[in-house]
């Protein structure tokens, strides 16, 4: 039976009970969503944190004494390139993996400590994409599944479950079996699934990971909604700046371990020195390029049939300087055009490192 193991059941090397990130007991000292007041501590708070994997030599500190605390009913983008320790931090706070330093307080309550079972009462996590559904049950009995080891009576939030399926375009396969929906359908019942048991606070690792662009739109306006309208808490942690871009309030940038930026994203992207203008002109050749080259910083050539576009790093004087060199050099400009940063530009220049295209990013041809 293709039947993955759910989140909770992710190998790590030193594990807690590991059972507890989804599927605490319903003690008398946890209460559900409805029930906890809507104001109180926040949703996650990590305080100095550090995982080393191994010893020795080859040792990996995978988590280097970082800090973080996220508000109830934001949406937070964990971005980073591969190996900055992104998963491990998730994994730290989700109990799964315990640190070697440092603490981790969900909703208030301290997970190292006697009431970890409590503090996971209301997480949840989408590790690794579609792992995490049971692919001989139905879509909705996938809901009904998860909302049951959450300790929850699912005819109780049978309505909730109607509302997930029709805010994800799931309506149509509820009754169909997971094995038999494509790759970009499992990958939104997995958030379903997630959301079934009313978590108030949902890590999703790559959430679009292999959805079209109209799946990933409708993905990304549901988690805006459900933070908005339903004070749901989300860490998020993608590749994929759009989804980073669109749906979060605030992005931490991770390298080597570390944070190395955390800011709304408006912020990022207005601190960004990255001014530049792209001109367009069939004009532009090679020694036109050279002296460009020469005198600016050329971040970009692209050609399309007769026309090159270079993208120059450019504002205030030298914008006239790079004016007057294009038409000394005998360029008939037909296109000018500032060029606003994006958050994939502003993570390059904080972590010195390009985006993983693997990964479902494209560079926007940005990089002839
Ligand atoms: N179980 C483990 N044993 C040994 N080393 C590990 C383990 N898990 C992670 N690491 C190492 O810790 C570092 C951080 O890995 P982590 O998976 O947290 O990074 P990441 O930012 O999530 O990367 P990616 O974007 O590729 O998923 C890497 O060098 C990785 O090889």
């Amino acid at each position: 039976m293709s039947e993955p193991p759910s989140a909770s059941a992710v190998d790590s090397p030193t594990t807690t009970d590991s059972a507890a990130a989804t599927e605490p007991d319903r003690d008398s000292s946890t209460d559900t969503a409805a029930e906890r007041p809507i104001d109180g501590p926040p949703a996650l708070v990590v305080d100095g944190v550090s995982k080393r994997f191994g010893s020795g030599e080859g040792s990996v500190l995978a988590v280097d004494d970082v800090s973080l605390t996220v508000e109830r009913g934001s949406i937070v983008g964990l971005l980073g390139p591969n190996g900055a320790g992104k998963t491990t931090l998730i994994k730290c706070a989700l109990g799964v993996v315990l640190p070697d330093t440092g603490s981790v307080r969900v909703f208030g309550v301290d997970i190292g400590g006697s009431g970890h079972r409590a503090a996971y009462a209301n997480v949840d996590a989408m590790l690794e994409g579609a792992r995490n559904d049971y692919w001989r049950l139905t879509v909705r009995e996938n809901l009904r599944y998860f909302a049951t080891i959450r300790g929850i009576d699912p005819d109780s939030v049978a309505d909730r479950h109607d509302r997930l399926l029709e805010r994800l375009e799931l309506v149509d396969k509820a009754d169909t079996a997971v094995r038999d929906l494509s790759r970009g359908m499992k990958q939104k019942v997995s958030l379903a699934s997630v959301l079934a048991g009313g978590a108030e606070l949902v890590f999703l690792d790559e959430p679009t990971l292999g959805l079209d662009v109209e799946s990933s739109r409708t993905l990304r306006r549901e988690l805006r909604r459900l933070a908005v309208e339903e004070g749901l808490t989300i860490v998020v942690s993608s590749h994929d700046m759009a989804v980073i871009e669109d749906v979060c309030d605030r992005v931490v940038m991770m390298a080597d371990g570390r944070i190395v930026a955390d800011d709304t994203v408006s912020a990022l992207l207005s601190g960004a020195d990255r001014d530049a203008v792209r001109v367009t002109s069939p004009d532009i050749d090679d020694d036109v390029l050279a002296a460009l080259r020469d005198r600016f910083e050329v971040r970009s050539v692209a050609v399309e049939g007769d026309r090159t576009s270079v993208e120059v790093a450019a504002a205030g004087d030298d914008l006239y300087a790079l004016m007057d060199a294009l038409r000394a050099a005998g360029v008939t400009i037909g296109d000018v055009r500032t060029v606003q940063p994006d958050l994939e530009e502003v993570f390059v220049d904080v972590t010195g490192m390009e985006v993983d295209v693997s990964q479902g990013v494209d560079d926007g041809g940005r990089s002839s």
